[in-house]
């Protein structure tokens, strides 16, 4: 046991992968800042409702209602949309009325709906992160309300970064990592699992398993030779594997 621990920074953000799926969102406006917000919980495959009078939409939003991608209530916020149909799981305002946005940010935290004011972070209960976005991988940075165009420029030099099919690598390792899961079910042989995965993910690096990805990607069979390394506990190199 450790005679102290590294003590933790706070003033921070707690950083979550937010499972938002089939919830319900409710975007107040209609303009370009909901037009972004609409991707972004899309992302999630949330339900969206917009409440935004017609005369204001912008075509973005217009083309996604239109697609039957969102719900749509051609006119000005109501309090009763926080109620309406079993309520909702969380707020996005996006209004050019500022005195507007906050009432419904006040509303919303009488409510214990969580709730993004657009352009007011102190009524925030979560700020948006600048994202990159590559299947199953998603990046995301905050500079917790400092600086949003930093956020942008350091995301987009960190997926630079990365092997050009980082996303896909993700996805066969993945794979790899449930096939693992089948070879071996047994819940008590996690550790054994887990050690395993982490061992071939060190010893093949970034670049090896996106090596590993494109050739997997072209044998869907490939995957079956690893079997026996498992089953022996080894880690293969590359040249031992690959075609
Ligand atoms: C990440 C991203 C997601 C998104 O919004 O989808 C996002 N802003 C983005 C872009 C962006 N927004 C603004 C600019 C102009 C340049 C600049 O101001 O720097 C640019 C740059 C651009 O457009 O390139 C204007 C702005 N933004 C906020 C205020 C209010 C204030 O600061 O008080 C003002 C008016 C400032 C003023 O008038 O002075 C506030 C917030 N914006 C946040 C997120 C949250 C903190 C994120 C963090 O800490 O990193 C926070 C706190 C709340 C929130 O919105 O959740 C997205 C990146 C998109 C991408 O990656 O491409
Ligand atoms: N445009 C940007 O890049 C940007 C960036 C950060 C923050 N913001 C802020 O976000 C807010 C929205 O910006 P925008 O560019 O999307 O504005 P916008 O003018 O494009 O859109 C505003 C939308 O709100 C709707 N609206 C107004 N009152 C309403 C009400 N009572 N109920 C429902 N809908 C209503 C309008 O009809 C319109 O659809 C502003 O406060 C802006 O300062 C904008």
């Amino acid at each position: 046991m450790a005679d102290s621990y590294t003590p933790v920074e706070g003033g921070g953000s707690l950083l979550l992968a937010w499972q938002i799926k089939n919830k319900k969102v409710l975007i107040v406006g209609g303009g370009n800042v909901a037009a972004q917000r609409i991707v972004s919980v899309k992302i999630g495959d949330a339900q969206v409702i917009v409440v935004a009078p017609e005369s204001g939409l912008h075509h973005e939003v217009k083309q996604r209602i239109d697609h039957g991608e969102v719900t749509w209530r051609n006119r000005t916020f109501q309090d009763a949309d926080l109620e309406q149909e079993g309520g909702v799981d969380m707020v996005l305002t996006a209004l050019d009325d500022h005195e507007e946005s906050l009432r419904i940010g006040h509303l919303c935290r009488q409510k214990r709906i969580p709730v993004n004011v657009a352009d007011v972070p102190d009524m925030c209960d979560f700020y948006f992160m600048s994202q990159h976005r590559d299947g199953p991988l998603q990046i995301a940075v905050s500079t917790n309300g400092r600086g949003p165009k930093l956020s942008n420029m350091i995301r987009t030099t960190v997926a630079q970064a990365l092997p050009p099919n980082a996303g896909d690598m993700v996805y066969y390792m993945g794979e790899l990592r449930a096939k693992v899961r089948q070879w071996e079910p047994k819940i008590e042989q996690s550790a054994k699992r887990m050690g395993w995965v982490t061992k071939v993910c060190e010893a093949w690096g970034l670049h090896g398993m996106a090596r590993w990805t494109d050739a997997a990607a072209k044998d869907s069979t490939l995957v079956d030779g690893l079997k026996p390394y498992f089953d022996s506990n080894q880690v293969p190199t590359l040249e031992m594997v690959l075609p």
